[in-house]
C-alpha cells in the first residue's frame, strides 16, 4: 500500500491555491488521477518521486517512509525505486532500444530484464533499433519497458498516451494493464481521457481545486452528463 499525504502553495493561472491530496492506494491496484489543467496533478506526482518538496505531509510505500516532513525524511529519487513515464519518451537518441532500457540497470542487476521486457513490449525485433526510427506507440513501449527495468513496485504515468493516434492509445492501454499485472505494480496514471479513465480503471480519483473531491468508481465519478460533455467537445473538436 501507499499512503500519500501531501501539502503544497502551488501557484495558478489564477493565483496561489493550496493542494491538498490525501490517499490511500492499495498494492496491486491501477487508480487515475483526474482534473483539469493545472490542477496540480503532475505535481503530486512530483512530490511522490521526490523531485519537488511538500511543505509538508508524508509518503510511505509499504514499510519504507520515503517522506516525513514532520521527522525530516526525504529519501532521494533514486533510492525510491519508481517507474515513470510521461508524455514525451525522453529515449536516449544515440542508443538503440536495448541500450535504452540497459541504461537502466542498477548496477550489477542481471541483464535478464532486458530481454524479459524486450519480449513483454514486442521488441524483439527492434532491439537494435534507434529512436528516430520507431513509430510513437513503439518509443512508447520502450519508454515503458525501461520504467520496469529496475523492477519498480510503483508506476507513475502522466498521460502516457495523449500524443498517440486513437489505435495506438487502445494497443497501448493494453500493454499498460499487461505490464500492471504481470509484474502486479501498484500504478497511478494521469489521463484527461474520460474513455481511457473508464477502461484502465476501476477508481478514480477526482482532483478539483488542488484536493479529491471524488473517489469511486468511473460511473460513480464521471457521470453520464460529464462522458457525454466530453463526446459532444471531441465531436466539435472534429
Ligand atoms: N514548484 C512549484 N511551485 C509553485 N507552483 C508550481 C510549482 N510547480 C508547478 N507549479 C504550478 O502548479 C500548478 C499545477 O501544475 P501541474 O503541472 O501540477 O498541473 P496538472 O494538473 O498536471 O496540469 P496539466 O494537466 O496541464 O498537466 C501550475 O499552475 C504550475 O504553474
Amino acid at each position: 500500500m501507499i499512503e500519500i499525504g501531501l501539502q503544497k502553495k502551488l501557484q495558478g493561472a489564477a493565483g496561489t491555491f493550496q493542494l491538498s491530496f490525501d490517499a490511500k492506494i492499495e498494492a496491486g491496484e491501477l487508480v487515475t488521477l483526474y482534473g483539469a489543467s493545472g490542477v496540480g496533478k503532475t505535481s503530486i506526482f512530483r512530490m511522490i518521486c521526490g523531485l519537488l518538496a511538500p511543505d509538508a505531509g508524508r509518503v510511505q510505500f509499504e514499510q519504507e517512509i520515503w517522506f516525513d516532513k514532520a521527522k525530516k525524511i526525504h529519501v532521494k529519487p533514486q533510492h525510491r525505486n519508481i517507474g515513470m513515464v510521461f508524455q514525451d519518451y525522453s529515449l536516449f537518441p544515440n542508443m538503440n532500444v536495448r541500450e535504452n532500457l540497459a541504461y537502466a540497470l542498477e548496477k550489477n542487476q542481471s541483464k535478464e530484464i532486458i530481454d524479459e521486457l524486450l519480449e513483454l513490449a514486442e521488441l524483439g525485433q527492434l532491439a537494435d533499433t534507434k529512436p528516430n526510427l520507431l513509430s510513437g506507440g513503439q518509443k512508447q513501449r520502450v519508454a515503458l519497458a525501461r520504467a520496469l527495468v529496475r523492477k519498480p513496485k510503483l508506476l507513475l504515468l502522466d498521460e502516457p498516451l495523449s500524443a498517440l493516434d486513437l489505435e495506438m492509445q487502445s494497443k497501448m492501454q493494453d500493454y499498460i494493464l499487461k505490464f500492471h499485472k504481470e509484474f502486479n505494480l501498484t500504478t497511478i496514471l494521469i489521463s484527461h481521457d474520460l474513455l481511457e479513465v473508464a477502461k484502465m480503471s476501476k477508481r478514480v480519483l477526482l482532483l478539483e481545486n488542488g484536493k479529491i473531491t471524488q473517489d469511486g468508481t468511473p460511473e460513480e465519478v464521471l457521470p453520464m452528463e460529464r462522458l457525454m460533455g466530453f463526446l459532444k467537445e471531441t465531436k466539435h473538436r472534429n
